[in-house]
């Protein structure tokens, strides 16, 4: 008796949940042998099963019942080397890293089976040949369909494994190249490698030493070609297979006559199966299998450690081909955060320029030479008469020269009316009117406190403003109260008069903390870094992650025996690095190159950020295992990020949100690590200080949630 590579036992798969409209049977008690050294061809309409059967046999789906033995080893299984080096597998889609070379792409997978390069670099020159690919510089994604499945092929078939699973390999290539390829899977199986392929021509499996016509779930035959072209009497395969889908139909409609009348589940009974498995039962296999061929006990920890680092090697090595090759990675995770910085500093903070302010002078308007008058300083005067009295003279106009110096375009109109018309038509921001009596009144004003109503109403200016515009409307309102008071200081002071009178009996003393002129800058720079650092690792994290697993690169490093934890410790250190490098670039720019005030320790500003970095990259993380596409983890970050930034305090303080809200806001990601930041920056504070190591914990404690969070749905979506 030939010694069997893979037995399938009494295999039954599902989708869906049970109960669900989705649950659908796609393997139901499915026995299959394949023995050693042999081509087998799996046969099968579009959407028959053909590879969730392939995917179970190598370990990376599960049955729901039943038995598959691979090699002498269940799949999955410790030391069974499935997945792993004794495998080689093709997938039905290409799952091959777009930015990959033909050789890249070989030495990849070399390098995950621990092969030298010497020996790499000879299998690559063979295969190249064999399956005629072109030059190896060429991109995968340059490549043609065909010419990537063949890269495909060759990657399956580097290290020359014991046992080749082959979804489709010969679609679209012409009769010549899929001659070529069976005549060198007919060589390999003669060396003693055992090969299970599908394909949809059925023709060209009459060079397989076996075929399997897989329908509804079961092998409707499972032999030789020539035999079952003379079970069936056809002299085509096509035929064959026409005669046994047609007797299954007619098996299958007698048995869903009985089990209307009996109840019966409704399956294709066993009965009815052409099938000559051999090797039914665990003790059948287990005596045709030895036990060599469990890895176990071959291999000692060294050489397990060696075949780790090499798997590291590959997927590190690949993980730079990747985001070196990739423009778009490298300008959003290196240059972004430079522009984005720079961005933030150039827009916000400054304060604007260039406003239009309409101003009505009817205290100009009394003499000839009108609003001309202001041009001529020495019209406005200020002096002491005789009676020890200020007597001033046109000093409207050194009000508005005061406006001029603080960047404000005076216009000026004839009327309040007009001045006011032009507010509404977003002509000018505002509008201030001088009375007739201004300079009089306010000397009256000033000296004697007991004037009657109509003196205050002449020496008071009339502004009118914009409202809309809030942070416009907010900046002229204090443009105007500045220059009230240094209108009023020089004024005062030309009289010799204090100056402190005229001005509101509250003074400002030297801040305890910050500058009497805060700026917006650096009240807003720390949220903005905390941001922006958390935002790109999840961006690119989640964007790798999920290409990975869309493209099959994923599922099919998995098969070639890299773990997943392998593949998260490469990705974790390099994106750290970036992390690193994203920090610095952020430091350097707003300490150095826009000289925000830094008055605490730079180490520990650079482990919040650093942090916050990792922060985003396990939220990456969360998104690609949560999502399962581009567009949906678009769609999620975008929803989560705009509450976060506009819940952490940067737009507005959270002493004026509701009592609930801000609760939660406190928890957010972004909230607390701002004020930390904040307080190491302008305050000088340490990492004693509660303040900042509040935002040290909410850090780590998003980290440890999101992770446990990542690590709970994995481990539910396996089960
Ligand atoms: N992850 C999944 N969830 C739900 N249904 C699935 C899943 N994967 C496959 N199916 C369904 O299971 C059935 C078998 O799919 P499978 O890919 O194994 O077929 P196939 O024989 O390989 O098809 P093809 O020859 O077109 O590649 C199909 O109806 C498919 O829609």
């Amino acid at each position: 008796m030939a010694t069997p590579a893979v037995v399938v036992e009494r295999a039954s798969k599902y989708y869906g949940k049970k109960g669900g409209n989705d649950y659908k049977p796609v393997l139901q008690n499915l026995d299959m042998t394949v023995e050693r050294g042999t081509i087998y061809g799996l046969l099968g309409a579009s959407g028959c099963g053909k590879t969730t059967l392939l995917s179970c046999i190598v370990g990376r789906r599960h049955l729901d019942s039943g038995n598959i033995w691979v090699l002498g080893g269940k799949p999955g299984e410790k030391g069974s080397g499935v997945p792993g080096p004794r495998v080689g597998y093709m997938p039905q889609d290409i799952a091959l890293v777009a930015e990959f070379t033909i050789r890249d792409a070989l030495y990849y997978f070399g390098r995950i089976y621990g092969m030298s390069n010497s020996l790499l670099a000879e299998r690559y020159d063979f295969l190249c040949s064999l399956l005629e690919l072109p030059g190896g510089d060429s991109f995968i994604k340059q490549l043609s369909g065909g010419q990537q499945r063949r890269v495909s092929l060759a990657a399956a078939l580097v290290h020359e494994p014991e046992l080749l699973i082959l979804d489709e390999p010969t679609v679209g290539l012409d009769p010549m190249l899929r001659e070529k390829i069976w005549d060198y899977l007919t060589e390999l199986a003669a060396k003693g490698t055992t090969v299970i392929i599908t394909t949809h021509y059925i023709d060209e499996t009459k060079q397989a030493h076996k075929i399997g016509l897989l329908r509804d779930g079961q092998l409707l035959a499972q032999d030789s070609p020539t035999d079952i072209l003379r079970r069936f009497d056809c002299d085509t395969l096509e035929d064959a297979f026409l005669k046994m889908a047609l007797i299954q139909n007619e098996n299958s409609r007698t048995n869903r006559r009985r089990s209307t009348l009996t109840s019966s589940p409704d399956v294709i009974p066993e009965t009815s199966i052409v099938n000559d498995s051999r090797f039914q039962s665990t003790e059948d296999f287990n005596v045709v299998t030895s036990s060599r061929d469990i890895l176990t006990k071959q291999e000692n920890g060294l050489e397990l450690k060696s075949k780790r680092n090499g798997r590291l090697k590959a997927v590190f090595i690949k993980s730079i081909q990747q985001f070196s090759r990739h423009p778009g990675g490298l300008i959003f995770s290196i240059l972004f955060p430079m522009l984005q910085v720079m961005a933030f500093y150039s827009a916000v903070g400054r304060d604007p320029k260039g406003l239009h302010v309409a101003v009505v002078n009817d205290e100009a308007a009394t003499i000839p030479m009108g609003n001309e008058l202001c041009k001529t300083s020495n019209l406005t005067w200020v002096a002491m008469n005789e009676e020890q009295i200020c007597e001033y003279h046109m000093l409207s106009c050194w009000f508005v020269d005061e406006m001029e110096k603080r960047g404000i375009i005076v216009e000026y109109y004839n009327s309040t009316e007009e001045a006011k018309m032009a507010v509404a038509a977003r002509t000018t921001y505002g509008a201030v009117y001088f009375p007739t009596n201004f300079s009089s009144a306010l000397a009256l004003r000033i000296a004697d406190g007991y004037v009657e109503d109509n003196i205050v109403e002449e020496s008071t200016i009339a502004v009118w403003l914009d409202m809309t515009d809030h942070q416009i409307s907010n900046f002229l309102k204090r443009s105007v109260m500045k220059t009230y008071e240094t209108f009023t200081k020089r004024a005062m002071s030309a009289c010799g008069i204090n100056e402190d009178l005229v001005q509101l009996p509250v003074r400002m003393k030297p801040p305890i903390y910050g500058s009497l002129e805060p700026e917006m800058v650096s009240y807003m720079a720390p949220g903005v870094m905390i941001t922006i650092i958390y935002f790109l690792p999840a961006i690119v994290t989640s964007t790798l992650m999920i290409s990975d697993r869309l493209d099959g690169v994923w599922e099919r490093s998995a098969v070639a025996g890299v773990q997943p934890k392998e593949m998260l410790q490469v990705h974790i250190t390099l994106q750290s690095a970036v992390i690193v490098l994203q920090t610095l670039e952020m430091m350097v720019l707003a300490f150095v190159g826009y000289d925000l005030p830094f008055k605490g320790s730079i180490v520990t500003c650079g482990i919040l950020l650093f942090l916050q970095g990792l922060g985003g990259m396990c939220y990456g993380f969360l998104l690609s295992v949560l999502c399962s596409s581009f567009t949906v983890a678009f769609f999620v970050a975008t929803g989560s990020f705009y509450p976060m930034i506009l819940l952490c305090g940067i737009l507005w303080p959270l002493e004026g949100m509701p009592w609930a809200l801000k609760q939660v806001a406190l928890m957010l990601p972004f909230t607390l690590p701002s004020r930390s930041l904040r307080d190491l920056m302008e305050r000088g504070s340490g990492i004693t200080d509660y303040n900042v190591y509040i935002g040290f914990l909410i850090s780590i404690g998003w980290i440890v949630l999101i992770l446990t969070l990542c690590f709970l749905r994995l481990k539910y979506k396996k089960s």
